[in-house]
This record gives structure tokens, C-alpha cells and sequence, in this order.
């Protein structure tokens, strides 16, 4: 049985929905945040902008929000202003009524981990919000040559679960289509005219509007796609998403030792996954951002529909894919002949530093 710490109790207030939008300079954040503002898909929402610089020109480019807007500037909410943003959350969720959700568009070179990392790590906004998705906005004209040499392009796309493309009235998007496919292939690609909210928020496990469970939506639909994915471009794919699936249940011992194990895997930044234990029907949900976990939370019920499976999405820079396959095989018990099984594994923590490289 999982230990009662894990299971959380049903939150007496719906947690507010954070949706992070990102994307590289340029790419057209601004733009799809007015669609989105056109078409009424933030009605009663708050907004949080930032950019480099002291004026804030984004504020003035968001249309017709009044004082929904909180422009951060003269600074990116991954590093210098990260506790502006937190304050900014905070004071948000003070707010009644409260907003029916926070989006946050970040600086073109932002990285979205820290901002992940805060909504899972610090207590006082996980008691208000919840991360709903990250939103990255790729363009078919710069997209290939920023995902080809910018880190910070690479990390924005891996981290999407929605990925929105622009420009492609410029440029041919099949290049980038094709580099989209290989960095995160489980994230649904929407082109600009087809972006809307439901297309695009709602993209956490449970569906804010219905209160409906949605496994599929959260992981990404083309799992079976992921999960014979190898790696095509070696040189550039050092930012990548691995998934990872067992269709038996698994000991809560095992569970927790892989997710130890897995959450020290160097370049690790984001895990998600629901996991099937053996001596419980519920499923087991688990976020991991960079080294923390947030502590796994078990559902009432399996979502409608969902197979009952293992599934995890692992998000990292320079991970070992192979060692990371072989260690959760070794801990669902199908551990291969060249690599040690979860016995070996938990006698000795060593040998996993031992496992091919
Ligand atoms: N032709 C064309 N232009 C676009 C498209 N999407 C965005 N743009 C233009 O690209 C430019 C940059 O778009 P923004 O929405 O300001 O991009 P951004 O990502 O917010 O930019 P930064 O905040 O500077 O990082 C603007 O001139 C947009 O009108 C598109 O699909 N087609």
C-alpha cells in the first residue's frame, strides 16, 4: 500500500489552473495571446507577462485586458525576477473572485523549469494553483535554426505539452514539423489558425471545465509513437522526451526506488506519469521537475477509458535513454540480461553508475 503521506486530500478550493506560454523571440507569443484574447478563451483570466527591458511593451501589445494584465520586466522570470513572479502569483491568488486561470508568457529566452519547478515545490502556491501546461509557440521561419543552436529553444520545445506553429505562411514548416517530431513527439503540433482554448488549455490531467480525468491528454496522445522513438539527430537532440510504459501493476517498493533512482538521472526536467500499483485500484500520479518530486497523489479512480498501465514521460537534456530503459525495466521485473535487476540495483545504488553508458 502506498504510505498515507502520499495520498493528499481533496483540496477544499479548485486549485486555479496555470498555463506557462513560451516560445523563442519573435516566435509569436504575443500574437497567439491575442487570438486566444479575441476569441474570449481567457475570459476571466489573469495574465502575467515578461520581458527584458523597463518598458513594457508587451503589456501595451496585449489588447483590451485592463487590469488583468501584471507586466514583470527589466528582467526573465527564470532567474532574476522568479520571486517577482511568485509574489505576482500570490497576490493573484489572494483575488476574489479569484481568476478562473493564470497564463504566464515568459521572455523569449526564458527556461520554463524554474517556473515549473516553483508551481510544484513551493507550498504556498501549490496551495492555490495547479500547473495546467506549458504552451511553446515554434516558428516555421527561425524555429529549425533556433531548435538546431539554442539551448533555451530546445528546452522550451521538450517541456510543451501543446506546441503552437506560426509563420507557416513564410516558410515551408516541414523542417520544423520534422525537428518537432524527434525533440517531443507527444505533444499535439497546432497550427496558428487552428489555435484555440480548447486546443490549448486544459492540457493538465483533469479537465478544469468538467472535472473529467483525461490521461491522454495529459501524456501526450501518440504514446505508441514515443515509445518506439530512438534517437534520429544525434548532434542536436541533447533535449529530448522519453516514454516509458508497463501494462503490469507494480510493488509501491519498486515505484518508489525507480522513482528515486530516476529523479538523480543527470539532466533530468520533467517527469510525469501514472503509474498502476498492485495493491491498489487507484492510480498513482507523479511530477517531477528537475530533482524534486513532488509527492505522488492518488486519483479516486482511473479515468474513463484509460487502459490500466504505466506510463511515464521522461524530459531531459543529455539523458542516458538506455540506462534509463534498463532501470525501469529492472524495477517492473523484466530487467535485461546485460543489466542489473532490481535486486542488484537496490544492494547496491552503485551500479547504477555501472550500467551502460
Ligand atoms: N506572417 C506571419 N507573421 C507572424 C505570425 N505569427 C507572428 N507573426 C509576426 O511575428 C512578429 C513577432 O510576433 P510576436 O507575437 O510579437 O512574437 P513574440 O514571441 O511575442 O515576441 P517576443 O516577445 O519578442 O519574444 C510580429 O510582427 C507578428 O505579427 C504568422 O503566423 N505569420
Amino acid at each position: 500500500m502506498i504510505p498515507d503521506r502520499f495520498c493528499q486530500p481533496a483540496a477544499p478550493v479548485a486549485p486555479i489552473p496555470v498555463t506557462v506560454l513560451t516560445g523563442f523571440l519573435g516566435a509569436g507569443k504575443t500574437t497567439l495571446l491575442n487570438r486566444l484574447l479575441g476569441q474570449g478563451a481567457l475570459a476571466g483570466a489573469a495574465l502575467i507577462v515578461n520581458e527584458f527591458g523597463e518598458v513594457g511593451i508587451d503589456g501595451l501589445l496585449v489588447e483590451g485586458t485592463g487590469d488583468d494584465v501584471v507586466e514583470l520586466n527589466d528582467g526573465c522570470v527564470c532567474c532574476s525576477v522568479r520571486g517577482d513572479l511568485v509574489d505576482a502569483l500570490l497576490r493573484l491568488g489572494e483575488r476574489r473572485p479569484a481568476p478562473t486561470r493564470v497564463l504566464v508568457e515568459t521572455t523569449g529566452l526564458a527556461d520554463p523549469t524554474p517556473i515549473l519547478a516553483a508551481l510544484a515545490a513551493h507550498p504556498d502556491l501549490l496551495a492555490c494553483f495547479r500547473l495546467d501546461g506549458v504552451v511553446c509557440v515554434v516558428d516555421a521561419l527561425a524555429g529549425p535554426e533556433h531548435l538546431a543552436h539554442r539551448i533555451e529553444a530546445r528546452r522550451q520545445a521538450a517541456l510543451a505539452d501543446r506546441l503552437v506553429l506560426t509563420k507557416a505562411d513564410l516558410a515551408d514548416p516541414e523542417p520544423l514539423q520534422q525537428a518537432l517530431r524527434t525533440l517531443n513527439p507527444g505533444a499535439p503540433l497546432v497550427p496558428l489558425k487552428a489555435a484555440t482554448g480548447p486546443a490549448l488549455l486544459d492540457a493538465g490531467l483533469r479537465d478544469s471545465r468538467t472535472g473529467r480525468l483525461d490521461a491522454d491528454r495529459w501524456m501526450g496522445a501518440d504514446d505508441a509513437h514515443r515509445h518506439h522513438h530512438h534517437d534520429h539527430g544525434a548532434g542536436h537532440a541533447s533535449v529530448r522526451s522519453i516514454a516509458l510504459r508497463h501494462d503490469g501493476a507494480m510493488s509501491w517498493s519498486d515505484v518508489e526506488a525507480f522513482l528515486q533512482f530516476a529523479s538523480a538521472e543527470p539532466g533530468l526536467l520533467r517527469l510525469k506519469g501514472l503509474f498502476w500499483l498492485q495493491d491498489d485500484d487507484r492510480p498513482l500520479v507523479v511530477h517531477g521537475v528537475r530533482g524534486y518530486l513532488h509527492p505522488p497523489a492518488s486519483l479516486p479512480a482511473w479515468p474513463e477509458g484509460a487502459a490500466r498501465a504505466t506510463r511515464l514521460v521522461v524530459i531531459g537534456e543529455g539523458l542516458n535513454e538506455r540506462r534509463l530503459r534498463d532501470l525501469f525495466a529492472a524495477f517492473c521485473g523484466a530487467a535485461r540480461t546485460d543489466a542489473p535487476d532490481r535486486d542488484a540495483l537496490r544492494d547496491n545504488p552503485l551500479s547504477v553508475a555501472g550500467m551502460r553508458f
